[in-house]
């Protein structure tokens, strides 16, 4: 067996209805594979007595013509599963590959497979099988051929629609462009990528298989030689009154088998697909918490947003990966703070936390957070008013964000100017076609997207234009608080660092609230006020921007701005650290840091640092933090300017 086989099969059985379907299979294909030793009656046997109810001789009883029913059970389950394996792996083969190379070539090949697939699609099923059974006579090869030649167009379909998706993908492009030959692709990349639905539905098949062959023998076309459960179910519906145990037990197997692959089929999809395992499946019921007694009006100077103790964990099957652990922080209103930090340190799954957008495996575990003094968020519980949650009335009206990758998070096939127009009339029912159109114009001139391009699809639009029109998004019905999560990622240096000069300025116009997550140092240094520095999970340190790069206070931030490179001053080596283990930095006794960090000491590996306050809102969890902050930053880091001059 394959690692991957043996992945996917420990992962069906993980679940319930995956572990039972697996077994009730396993047990009557086990039954039928032993029939010709379990000392059982031939089935053919007519030497028993007539209509014999169950009794411990015959525990199914016997039918009209004296035969044994459990020996014709298990003799029946070999027809049925030869005719749902030989017919579902048939019609998928044939389909897969015309699917395959219909959706990978696409054009006139795939205009003429489509064709046939839809030809073959509307004959009906039934009548073709009847035709063939009777041109070529009734035998259990031909029923599989026949149930074959009438399903493959399913599979076929599947296929080609995975294939058309799947083609488009980058590493298949990547494949292609580093001189690898299109069969190679398509069984490298493509099939793989896109065998999982076609083997959910191949159990679908089986299912149908068995119902048709069980349909063709319960019509007599069956092949008469052999025990089929259609069959035994024909003959005991004839003589339903007199002997009811004649049709029960064909009845009860065919229905077994036929559940058991369907639940099956739906078990390994989970399991073939890392995302569903991963994601948690269909999203779970949050417990949710009512307001605090007592909240009173927030005050002028009430922040905009506090934080306290946040805890994210994601469950990924039997293991617990604390993404966020253990933050706070305090937003004062207008005010900006850049979170930064490696990859997988818990930034974006911060952002995530913050706006209650998590994917289904994640679970806050405890912490507050409150917006404009509100609580929206209590003991890691959404907090509930009204029947409502407050997180969702202030989501995209008062609390906005910005994602990553614009092509991904805006609709593909609706014009930039739809998707603001249907934002605006959801939040706003009472406005006006023209109002909405008239405030659609004034963000797009705010954030320098000519007129002209409103009416354009993303993939119309340039990059630059697109996060533009991200960012416009956001802005449309005038948020406090912005939480851009890497908003130039994607983009080149210039159009990187017009962007952030657009969103400093217009948070300075529009007196916004920001939360910048990003990677670049220099990206935080030019558009926040404050700089949250995290690492494995936890904010290991928090300065006004010119202080974090004038004292850094922390040996991580140290490294951090020891990494960026600077272009004017002398040529020098940059600091590099081994990639973080997050769940291994989050366990460990002492401080998180302390595996890589140059000045550790006994102190360090033993004991988690304190969170210690330097002054002027600088904290930094490192039991030297007052050292490190009295020792300035070497040049030519020292300052936001160096980090901006890095970036230029
Ligand atoms: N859905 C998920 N299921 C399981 N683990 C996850 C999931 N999403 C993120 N993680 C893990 O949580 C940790 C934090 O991930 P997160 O995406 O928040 O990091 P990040 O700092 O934003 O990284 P990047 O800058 O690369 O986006 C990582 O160890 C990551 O592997």
């Amino acid at each position: 067996m394959t690692p991957t086989a043996a992945k996917t099969l420990r992962a069906t059985v993980a679940s319930v209805p995956g572990a039972l379907s697996l077994a009730v299979f396993l047990v009557i294909c086990a039954t039928a594979l032993a029939a010709p030793i379990l000392g059982l009656p031939d089935p053919a046997d007519m030497a028993f007595a007539l209509y014999q109810p169950p009794s411990a001789e015959h525990w199914l009883g016997t039918d009209n013509f004296g035969r044994d029913i459990l020996s014709r059970v298990v003799w029946g389950a070999q027809v049925a599963l030869t005719v749902a394996v030989g017919a579902a792996l048939l019609s998928i083969l044939i389909g897969s590959a015309l699917g395959a190379i219909a959706g990978y070539f696409g054009g006139w090949v795939d205009g003429l497979l489509s064709r046939v697939f839809d030809i073959f699609l509307l004959i009906p099923t039934f009548f073709l099988i009847l035709l063939i059974v009777a041109l070529f006579g009734a035998s259990l090869p031909l029923t599989i051929v026949a149930i074959a030649l009438t399903t493959w167009p399913r599979s076929a379909r599947l296929m080609r629609s995975q294939v058309l998706t799947l083609k488009s993908r980058v590493y298949v492009q990547a494949a292609l462009a580093a001189g690898a030959p299109h069969w190679w692709v398509i069984v490298r990349h493509v099939i793989p990528n896109g065998i999982a639905p076609i083997i959910t539905d191949g159990t679908i098949l089986m299912g149908m298989a068995i119902l048709t062959e069980a349909g063709l023998s319960f019509l007599g076309l069956g092949d008469q030689n052999l025990v089929s459960w259609g069959s035994m179910i024909f003959e005991g519906q004839r003589h339903l009154r007199l002997a009811p145990w004649m049709s029960i037990a064909p009845g009860v197997a065919l229905l077994l088998l036929v559940a058991s692959l369907n639940l099956l089929g739906d078990s390994i999809n989970f399991a073939m697909n890392p995302q569903l395992r991963t994601r948690g499946g269909a999203p779970k019921r949050r417990a949710t918490t009512a307001p605090p007694a007592g909240e009173t009006a927030p005050a002028a100077d009430t922040p905009i947003l506090e934080v306290d103790d946040l805890r994210l964990v994601y469950h990924a099957g039997a293991r617990r990966i604390a993404a966020v652990d253990g933050v706070s922080f305090t937003l004062p209103r207008g005010g900006s703070l850049g979170i930064v930090g490696e990859s997988g340190c818990g930034k974006s799954s911060l952002g995530s936390a913050l706006l209650q957008t998590m994917p289904n495996n994640a679970e806050l575990t405890s912490g507050t957070i409150r917006f404009d003094g509100r609580a929206i968020v209590l003991g890691g519980k959404p907090v509930v008013e009204n029947g409502r949650s407050r997180i969702d009335a202030l989501r995209w009206t008062r609390m906005a964000t910005i994602f990553q990758s614009a092509m991904n998070a805006l609709n593909p096939v609706t014009t930039v100017r739809r998707q603001m127009m249907d934002a605006l009339r959801l939040h706003k029912p009472g406005i006006s076609r023209e109002e909405a159109t008239a405030r659609i114009a004034e963000v797009f001139a705010m954030i320098g997207i000519p007129a002209s391009r409103m009416n354009a699809y993303p993939h119309q639009l340039s990059g630059g234009m697109r996060q533009r029109a991200m960012i416009a998004l956001s802005l449309i019905l005038e948020p406090e608080l912005v939480i851009a999560d890497e908003p130039t990622t994607a983009l080149d240096m210039l159009i990187q660092d017009q962007i952030l000069g657009e969103i400093a300025d217009l948070r300075e116009r529009l007196n916004l609230s920001l939360i910048l997550v990003s990677h670049d140092m220099g990206a935080v240094a030019e558009s926040c006020d404050v700089v949250a520095v995290m690492y494995a999970g936890r904010i290991v340190e928090i300065a006004p921007t010119q202080r974090i790069f004038g004292n850094p206070a922390h040996p991580y931030t140290r490294t951090l701005i020891g990494a960026l490179p600077s272009l004017t001053g002398p040529l020098e080596e940059l600091e590099s650290l081994p990639a973080t283990d997050t769940a291994a930095a989050a366990a460990a006794t002492g401080c998180r840091f302390a595996h890589a960090c140059p000045a550790a000491t006994d102190l360090c590996r033993r004991a988690a640092p304190p969170a210690v306050p330097l002054g002027a809102g600088h904290v930094s969890e490192c039991h030297y933090a007052e050292d490190f902050a009295a020792e300035p930053s070497s040049e030519p880091h020292a300052a936001p300017a160096a980090a901006k001059e890095a970036r230029a």
